[in-house]
C-alpha cells in the first residue's frame, strides 16, 4: 500500500490577479479553495488513477475539516491524527507571476508526535510512504531523520520531497524516488543551474549517493529522470497554464502509479510527466481524464 505523509496540510487559498502591487489593496477576479499539502496532493492525484492508497498527517480545526470532508467526498482514505489550532490556509497569488504565502501551520505536541510515529511503525516491507512538505513547529530538526530510521527497521521503502538539509542526509537511506525542481537542485548544491547538462550532472550526485531514482522538473521545460543504468529527458507538453500549484506533487503520483501499475521506469516517468503537466493545465489537480488527453504527448530521448 502507498501512504502520504503531509505533516502541515493546507487548504490552499487561490486568487487569480491580474497585476499584483506591493504595499496597496488589490483585487482578485475571483477565489477558490482547494485541500493542499504536499502529501495530499498525491494522495489525491493517486486516487485518479486508481491507485489505492492512504493519506496520513496532522489535521486541526475548522480549515482542518474542510480537507476532511472534501477528501471524504472524493472517496480518499485517510487516517489523520487531530491536533490542537487550525490547519494552515496558504495563499496563492496568480498574477502575471505566481506568488505564494504559505502558513505556518499548528504546533504539534510531544506526544501527537509519538503517535504519528507509531502509525508509521506500522508500516511493512510491502508499503511506501511518500514523505513531502515543511515541518510544523513543535517538532524536532530531526522529525523526518526520525520517521526515515522507522522506515530504514521495517523496510519500508520511501519517497522524499523536502528542502536540502534533510534531503542529503537521507540519502545514504537510499530513498526509492527524490524529485527536486531545478532551484531546488541547485540548492543542494549551493549552485545555479541553468541548463540541462548542468541538471543532470548534480542529478546524477544525488543518484550515486544512494537516490534509487532522481527526477529533476524544470517546470515547462520538462523533466530528467537518473538511475543507476539511464538517463532520460523529457519534454514538457504545451497548453494553457491554469495552476501549477501541485504540478510536482501529481509528477510524483505519475511516477508510483506507473511503478505500480507494472510499467517500465521509462513509460513511469512518462506518466509523471503527464501528470505534472495536466495539473499545471487545470485548476485543480489533474483527473484521470485530463491526465489521458495528454497520452503519446510525452517525447522522451535517452541520453549519456
Ligand atoms: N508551464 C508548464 N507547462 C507544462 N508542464 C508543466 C508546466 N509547469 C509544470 N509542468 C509539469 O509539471 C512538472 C513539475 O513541475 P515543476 O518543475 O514546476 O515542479 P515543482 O516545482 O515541484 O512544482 P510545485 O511545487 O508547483 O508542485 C514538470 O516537469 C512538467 O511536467
Ligand atoms: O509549505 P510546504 O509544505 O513546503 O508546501 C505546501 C504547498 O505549497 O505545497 C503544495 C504544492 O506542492 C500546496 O498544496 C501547498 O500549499
Amino acid at each position: 500500500m502507498i501512504y502520504t505523509l503531509t505533516l502541515n496540510p493546507s487548504i490552499d487559498y487561490i486568487m487569480p490577479l491580474e497585476h499584483l502591487q506591493l504595499g496597496a489593496t488589490n483585487y482578485a477576479q475571483g477565489e477558490y479553495m482547494l485541500p493542499g499539502g504536499k502529501g495530499i496532493n498525491v494522495s489525491r492525484v493517486l486516487n485518479q488513477l486508481n491507485v489505492p492508497n492512504q493519506a496520513l498527517g496532522f489535521i486541526g480545526g475548522h480549515t482542518g475539516k474542510f480537507i476532511e470532508e472534501w477528501l471524504e467526498k472524493e472517496g480518499a482514505a485517510c487516517q489523520f491524527i487531530p491536533v490542537e489550532g487550525q490547519t494552515r490556509i496558504n495563499v496563492k497569488l496568480k498574477g502575471e507571476s505566481e506568488t505564494e504565502i504559505n502558513g505556518r501551520g499548528p504546533e504539534i505536541s510531544q506526544e501527537k508526535s509519538r503517535e504519528l510515529k507509531k502509525q508509521i511503525g506500522q508500516l511493512t516491507a510491502q508499503d511506501t510512504l511518500v514523505i513531502s512538505g515543511s515541518k510544523n513547529k513543535g517538532l524536532s530538526e530531526t522529525f523526518y531523520n526520525e520517521i526515515i530510521e522507522i522506515c530504514q527497521k521495517n523496510q519500508t521503502s520511501f519517497i522524499l520531497d523536502t528542502n536540502s538539509k534533510e534531503l542529503l542526509e537521507a540519502l545514504v537511506a537510499q530513498p526509492f524516488l527524490v524529485k527536486p525542481n531545478q532551484a531546488e537542485l541547485g540548492d543542494l548544491f549551493g549552485e545555479t543551474i541553468q541548463t540541462k547538462e548542468e541538471a543532470i550532472h548534480y542529478g546524477k550526485k544525488l543518484q550515486e549517493a544512494g537516490a534509487q531514482n532522481v527526477i529533476v522538473s524544470l517546470g515547462g521545460e520538462g523533466a530528467i529522470f537518473i538511475d543507476e543504468s539511464q538517463v532520460i529527458i523529457a519534454d514538457s507538453p504545451k497548453g494553457k497554464v491554469k495552476n501549477t500549484v501541485g504540478s510536482g506533487d501529481s509528477m510524483i503520483a505519475g511516477f508510483i502509479a506507473g511503478i505500480e501499475k507494472g510499467k517500465s521506469k521509462e513509460e513511469a516517468f512518462k506518466l509523471g510527466v503527464q501528470s505534472g503537466s495536466a495539473t499545471a493545465f487545470n485548476e485543480d489537480l489533474a483527473t484521470k481524464k485530463e491526465i489521458e488527453a495528454l497520452n503519446d504527448q510525452i517525447k522522451t530521448r535517452e541520453v549519456e
